[in-house]
């Protein structure tokens, strides 16, 4: 402090000093304990490596959906759960760093919710690479290029993501973990958008249809623009006069664009739920779901007749979906997911039943139910 400057009467100065220094002293600690946590990993990579397996994977899906479980179970607040366990995500996703930099293949470009559910799944320290198509988030992981791969299946406005699940038809890839992102969209513009004067606005045909109310009320003769993604339509705005972009904060920081309105979504609760693909099958967390896709001939009753054993086994159902298969004419394929995992001994019962009743199963994976 020079010698012209002084303490203000309103500053409670003496406290603000002791509780500063308190601040400095515990995070000393949580410092220290961070680093021992870190070692920790250290050794546990060493473990694995001893283990002699062919191939060592230090992810471990099932052991970061617990060991955040526990830290929203142990915590007492101020903090809420929730912030308490995306701090453990942060610090989980520098320790696997120090084990093994781990590679996230997302439907990019950089700046979408895919990117942004990707981080929020594995943490910062995960290295993302954008993808232009889902087909190549699958083919990315399928050649080993990336660890694991993230895509959007769903969404609680606009229904599924057919793109998706047609890749999970013909992909030998798992499914290992889930993650749900609540999505806010926003109007945006460049700095050469002459706000007045927008004709045509650029999206993401999904998003679009997101902001369907919002758009007919605010610009109901702008031309709508479906591009291949809300993060394409924020770069594509930046030498356009007239257009202006919906996406997300994400895209709107990474390309310097102005939000004009915020949150402009039909349904305030609109989340997009998206899947962790990669090779492995994930062991058991404690609270699981597993994904399946069968093949049913179409006849009456063919869809109670393959839904029957869970209902039977008391295995509880959340999502069923239809799809027309590929292979032949009036034959479907039902996406079916459910709580439980595999080797749960209910959901093996039920599944040898369901075996019996359809011309082909496939477990597309069981993995932790999403905790963030
Ligand atoms: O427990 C392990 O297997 C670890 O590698 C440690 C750890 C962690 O930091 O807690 C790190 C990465 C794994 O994905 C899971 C947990």
């Amino acid at each position: 402090m020079s010698t012209d400057e002084k303490p203000s009467d309103k500053t409670p100065l003496e406290p603000l000093v002791a509780l500063r220094n308190r601040i400095d002293s515990i995070d000393a600690q949580i410092g220290e304990l961070i680093s021992e946590r870190a070692r920790c990993a250290q050794s546990v990579a060493e473990v694995k490596k001893a283990s002699g397996e062919p191939q060592v994977t230090y992810y471990r899906p099932e052991r970061e959906a617990q060991v955040l479980r526990k830290a929203m179970e142990r915590n007492t607040g101020p903090l809420g759960d929730e912030e308490m366990a995306r701090l453990f995500r942060e610090i989980m996703s520098a320790c696997l760093a120090l084990e093994e930099p781990i590679k996230v293949a997302f439907l990019g470009p950089e700046g979408t919710f895919t990117q942004q559910a990707s981080l929020k799944h594995f943490g910062s320290s995960a290295v993302t690479r954008p993808m232009s198509v889902i087909d190549e988030v699958f083919r990315e992981v399928e050649a080993g290029a990336v660890n694991y791969g993230v895509v959007p299946v769903e969404n609680s406005t606009e229904g599924v993501v057919t793109h998706t699940l047609d890749n999970f038809i013909g992909s030998n890839l798992k499914i290992c973990g889930e993650v749900e992102l609540r999505i806010h969209h926003h109007l945006m513009v460049s700095d050469v958008t002459h706000t007045e004067a927008i004709t045509r606005i650029y999206s993401h045909s999904q998003s679009l249809a997101q902001c369907r109310k919002w758009l007919d009320a605010h610009y109901p003769k702008a031309e709508r623009i479906a591009v291949n993604s809300n993060a394409e339509a924020a770069k594509r705005i930046k030498g356009e006069w007239n257009a202006a972009a919906i996406a997300g904060e994400m895209a709107a920081q990474l390309y310097g664009l102005k939000i004009l309105s915020e949150k402009i979504e039909d349904e305030p609760d609109n989340s997009t739920r998206f899947l962790i693909i990669g090779t492995e099958q994930v062991p058991p967390s404690g609270e699981d779901k597993t994904s399946i896709v069968a093949s049913v001939k179409n006849s009456p009753g063919a869809l109670h007749e393959l839904l029957e054993p869970f209902q039977r086994h008391k295995v509880d159902l959340t999502r069923v979906e239809t799809r027309p298969s590929r292979s032949g004419a009036w034959t479907y394929v039902f996406f079916i997911d459910f709580k439980g995992h595999i080797e749960n001994e209910r959901v093996k019962l039920a599944l040898a039943d369901v075996a019996e009743r359809v011309s082909d199963l496939k477990i597309l994976g069981s993995y932790p139910k999403g905790v963030l």
